[in-house]
């Protein structure tokens, strides 16, 4: 590919009997249309099964299959195109009917493209929700996304971070069950947590000196103690570790009072200790218009704010804006990643391999 055009992004389209498919092929005429020429898509998924799909939503669109040989950029006249990376089901897909037979299509769609970028087709991901329930009902082990990528890259801690209505969450634990939260919170895993907050803040979102909010574990951060001991035992020493490296974190503040404007004007992000602690707030804000940002892999990965709406596919009205969301800031992290690759080049600051 001439290296002046951009590598594509991978979409991959999720459970194929969500609304995946969908908002992933609103979303990207919606890209191409807006921003030809800039970064262009390559949508991982079965390409009968997305033709069918684009009939079903009435779509002006037109198929091409992905071939890594041949560089494709959707240029003025080309913003109608959907360039797809076959994928083939495994047994038909029925909209609104979850099926264990397509568990190992989906998950090849997230192989495919992590292949694709790893052999420098790709420059990122973006996915499209998958159905945890069904993958696990399958005999496959399965918590999200986020583990399983961080499996896959050999990436021995991730954060997940959501970002819509002006903030950023970041979040100390992931996909764990609420009776595992305190277990999991400890001084090496909070400190490793807030390095690759802070670094990913500076990397892959151009953030020099990034301020962080963290919030505390438990009601009024513990009260003193007396409802609870993990803000003094684990949260406010760490937090005092990174104010003595010269890192603007502070807290932990009261989860239940901090996000107000107050505090977030003051902040490039909060990070809560725990999934439904921290992301009903944002959802709240800015829920169809998230996005979901996996840091601490060696790649960029975004996602949409939601699951797979299985009461909604095939009815066409999912609305596809965080799916175009997340393909802006993944198009955004790649240029800011590249922007300080060349930074660091130039000066030779070394900074963790991302
Ligand atoms: N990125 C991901 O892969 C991802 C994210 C969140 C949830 N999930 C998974 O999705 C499955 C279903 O989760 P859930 O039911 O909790 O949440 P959900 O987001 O699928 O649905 C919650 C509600 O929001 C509505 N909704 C969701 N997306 C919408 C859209 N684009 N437009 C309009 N309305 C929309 C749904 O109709 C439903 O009423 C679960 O297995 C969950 O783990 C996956
Ligand atoms: N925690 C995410 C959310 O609430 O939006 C969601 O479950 C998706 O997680 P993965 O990206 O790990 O699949």
């Amino acid at each position: 590919m001439d290296s002046n055009t951009p590598l594509p992004l991978a979409l991959t389209t999720g459970e194929p009997a969500g609304i995946g498919a969908e908002v992933s092929l609103r979303a990207a005429l919606q890209w191409q249309n807006q921003t030809p020429s800039l970064t262009p898509l390559v949508l991982m998924g079965d390409y009968d099964f997305l033709i069918a799909t684009a009939r079903n939503m009435a779509l002006d669109v037109q198929f091409r299959h992905y071939d890594a040989n041949a560089p494709f950029t959707h240029t003025q006249d080309a913003t109608q195109i959907i360039q797809v990376a076959h994928v083939p089901l495994r047994a038909p897909a029925t909209a609104g009917q979850l099926s264990t037979a397509n568990a190992p299509h989906v998950l090849e769609l997230l192989d495919t493209a992590l292949n694709g970028i790893a052999s420098q087709q790709f420059s990122g991901m973006v996915t499209a929700p998958v159905h945890k329930g069904i993958i696990n009902d399958a005999g496959i082990a399965f918590t999200g996304h986020t583990e399983y990528l961080a499996d896959k890259t050999q990436t021995d801690q991730v954060v997940m971070m959501l970002a819509g209505g002006g903030m950023r969450v970041a979040l100390a634990t992931t996909h764990v069950p609420l009776k595992l939260i305190s277990d999991a919170i400890t001084i090496p895993s909070l400190t490793r947590t807030l390095d690759i907050l802070l670094h990913d803040l500076t990397v892959k979102f151009n953030i020099a000196q990034p301020r962080v909010l963290v919030t505390g574990l438990n009601p009024h951060a513990g009260e003193g103690g007396h409802m609870g001991m993990e803000e003094i035992d684990v949260i406010t020493p760490v937090i005092q570790s990174f104010q003595q490296r010269g890192h603007d974190v502070r807290g932990p503040y009261p989860a239940d009072t901090l996000f107000q404007p107050h505090y977030l004007n003051d902040a490039d992000a909060v990070l809560a200790m725990y999934h439904d602690q921290g992301l009903p707030v944002l959802k709240y804000a800015s829920f169809g218009h998230g996005v979901n940002i996996t840091l601490g892999l060696p790649i960029i990965r975004t996602s949409v704010d939601h699951g797979t709406a299985i009461d909604l596919a095939g009815k066409n009205t999912a609305d596809a804006g965080s799916m175009f969301a997340a393909i802006q800031c993944a198009h955004d992290m790649v240029h800011a990643s590249h922007m300080n690759a060349a930074v660091n080049t130039q000066t030779n600051v070394s900074t963790r391999k991302i």
